[in-house]
């Protein structure tokens, strides 16, 4: 992970020139005002990884200019991580260093922490652990009240437990998930309850109508997105998210939503009719009245025949981690459906990188 320069005193201009880039680019397709949802300047990304670097006794956390992994650059303070996770990071490793059973081969630390201050670390060796490894890390545990994973190569060893649990305050209920490590989790947590908010605000007049949905990860958009609708469908190709999301939906109350394990391409395929599978038996999927659709897809954006099956749906909402594959697959949604709100969501301050959200009506 590279490292920004964090500078709170440019934070409003950069936001502001990120904004005007987002404008810029996307005002061919004619799209209403942008809606801008600023971070906090610091301390706002609650998930962090780190390589770390032996350099004789010493060990530290180090970053790289891109291409160029053997000149390590020393971390000796992170303001962009939670305030939990830069509370303990620097002494954490100041209790590992002189230890060998801890620090011998271990390449990287992830951090995982909660609004509510819970923190887990992965610990990333290359080199095989066991037990005399949990008897040397078990006393960090205590000393800085977090849960620890072990890995190495086709091995994990966890220290009470590989999760945490983030409440997200959305609207007026808070909603309980579990997070597990190494899955994705949206990294910066306020930014998110701003984009759950956003997408709920957009949704909220399509209560008698159900809603699909691809790319759920831990349903973290889902749960909340339930109560605009009468049935919610979702899908997810990854074990561990989709586990994470039958559990939360199970701790929150929520009745009317399915989750699938499947990749969007095969829902697609069952959804136009090419394709059968056991895994959709019992949902009755025919008797759905899917007016909406809502895709958060990873960097790569929508392929063609996903972009072909969400033009199908009256209303689109899309939240993107990439612009530029926004851009393409607005190119073709833009032929049937005009965008009715539009966003930016800074998840990633000092950054190049825009998050956006787009809510598209059929023409
Ligand atoms: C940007 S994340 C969004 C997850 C979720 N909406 C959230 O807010 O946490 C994209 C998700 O798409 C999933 N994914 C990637 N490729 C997929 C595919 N072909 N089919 C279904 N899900 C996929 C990833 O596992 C990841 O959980």
């Amino acid at each position: 992970m590279s490292v920004p320069h964090v500078d709170p005193a440019l934070y409003d201009a950069q936001l502001q020139s990120k904004a005007e880039r987002t404008q810029a680019q996307f005002s061919r397709f004619s799209p209403p005002a942008l809606d801008v949802f600023a971070s906090a300047k610091t301390h706002y990304r609650m998930r962090a990884e780190f390589r770390t670097w032996h350099e004789e006794d010493d060990l530290f956390y180090a970053m790289f200019e891109p291409g160029n992994n053997k000149q390590p650059i020393r971390i000796d303070q992170c303001p962009m991580v939670s305030a939990r996770i830069e509370s303990v990071m620097f002494d954490l490793l100041d209790a590992i260093r002189p230890v060998h059973e801890l620090r011998h081969r271990l390449f990287q630390v992830d951090f995982l922490s909660t609004l509510s201050g819970e923190l887990l670390v992965s610990l990333l060796y290359h080199r095989k652990i066991g037990d005399q490894w949990r008897e040397a890390v078990a006393p960090l545990r205590d000393l800085f009240g977090i849960d620890i994973v072990g890995r190495s190569r086709k091995n994990k060893i966890i220290l009470n437990r590989d999760f945490v649990t983030e409440q997200l305050l959305i609207g007026d209920k808070t909603y309980s998930y579990q997070q597990i490590e190494n899955s994705f989790t949206q990294p910066n947590a306020e930014v998110c309850r701003k984009m759950i908010e956003w997408a709920v605000d957009v949704t909220r007049a399509e209560k008698q109508t159900d809603l699909i949905e691809f790319y759920c990860g831990n349903g973290n958009f889902t749960l909340p997105l339930a109560q605009n609708f009468r049935r919610v469908v979702a899908t997810e190709i990854s074990k561990t998210s989709v586990a994470a999301a039958r559990k939360n939906i199970e701790d929150n109350g929520i009745a009317n939503i399915d989750i699938l394990r499947m990749p969007s391409e095969d829902l697609v395929q069952v959804l136009r009719g090419e394709k059968q599978t056991r895994k959709v038996e019992g949902l009755n999927l025919e008797a759905c009245d899917f007016t909406t659709v809502f895709v958060d897809p990873p960097r790569s954006g929508l392929d063609d025949a996903t972009v072909l099956q969400v033009q199908e749906y009256d209303r689109i909402l899309y939240i993107s981690c990439n612009p530029d594959t926004l851009e393409q697959n607005l190119e073709t949604l833009v032929q049937t459906h005009r965008i009715e709100r539009f966003a930016l969501f800074d998840q990633f301050p000092y950054t190049e990188h825009r998050e956006c959200g787009v809510y598209l009506v059929r023409r």
